[in-house]
């Protein structure tokens, strides 16, 4: 694979769902180690974009790439060297955040040694034994953040993280995926106002 090949590429992206035309004519290309943001008001069509980039929904027009192939190709290809936190995900309250890393971390068969040191990375090793329902919203969006980055994904796709963190956390979160991104990971975050980026 060419070093130089985008990460995700899209050209003159449409999607409708039905009466509905929830994204039009959208083209852009992120290289590796860059980090955007996608912003616009409730509706605007993030999600949808997202959605299209993880193949989870195809296009009406257009094409897209992620990593030189199509997407909604097959569950082997590109969708697996993608992250996703998915807006307002949400885990099951009475596992701790270990035990909800770790559940992941066999879905995308990686060793519970690679779940323990994502939480620390993201700042949870404190929090790892203690139920996630007692967590904060900053903890929940640090331990959709260890999700998504299980199995060392190329891009990381991230709906909203920051809705509803204050500023400190925020600034925390977006200091992390800098430093993601200075390793090469391409960060595509969404939000609804420029003041979230
Ligand atoms: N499965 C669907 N069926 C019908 N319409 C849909 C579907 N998903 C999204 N839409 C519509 O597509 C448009 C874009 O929705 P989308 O969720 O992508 O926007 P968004 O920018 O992520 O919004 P928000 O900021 O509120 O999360 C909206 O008009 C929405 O109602």
């Amino acid at each position: 694979m060419k070093a130089d090949l985008p990460v995700i590429e899209l050209e003159g992206v449409a999607k409708r769902y039905g009466a509905v035309q929830a994204v039009r004519d959208v083209s852009f290309s992120l290289p590796q180690g860059a980090r955007v943001a996608l912003v616009g008001h409730n509706g605007a069509g993030k999600t949808t974009l997202m959605k299209l980039m993880l193949g989870l929904i195809r296009p009406s027009a257009g094409s897209l790439r992620v990593l030189g192939e199509d997407p909604a190709a097959g569950v082997a290809g590109a969708r697996q060297r993608l992250g996703w936190l998915p807006e307002n995900a949400s885990f099951n309250p009475s596992l701790t955040g270990r035990e909800v890393l770790r559940f992941f971390a066999r879905l995308k068969r990686e060793r519970a040694a690679v779940a323990d040191d994502l939480l620390e990375r993201v700042g949870l090793s404190e929090a790892a034994r203690r139920r996630v329902g007692g967590y904060s919203k900053g903890m929940r969006q640090r331990l959709g953040l260890a999700q998504a980055m299980l199995g060392s994904p190329r891009a990381l796709l991230l709906d909203e993280p920051t809705t509803g963190l204050d500023p400190a956390v925020r600034h925390g979160l977006y200091d992390m995926l800098a430093v993601l991104a200075g390793g090469g990971t391409t960060v595509l975050l969404s939000s609804h106002a420029l003041a979230g980026c």
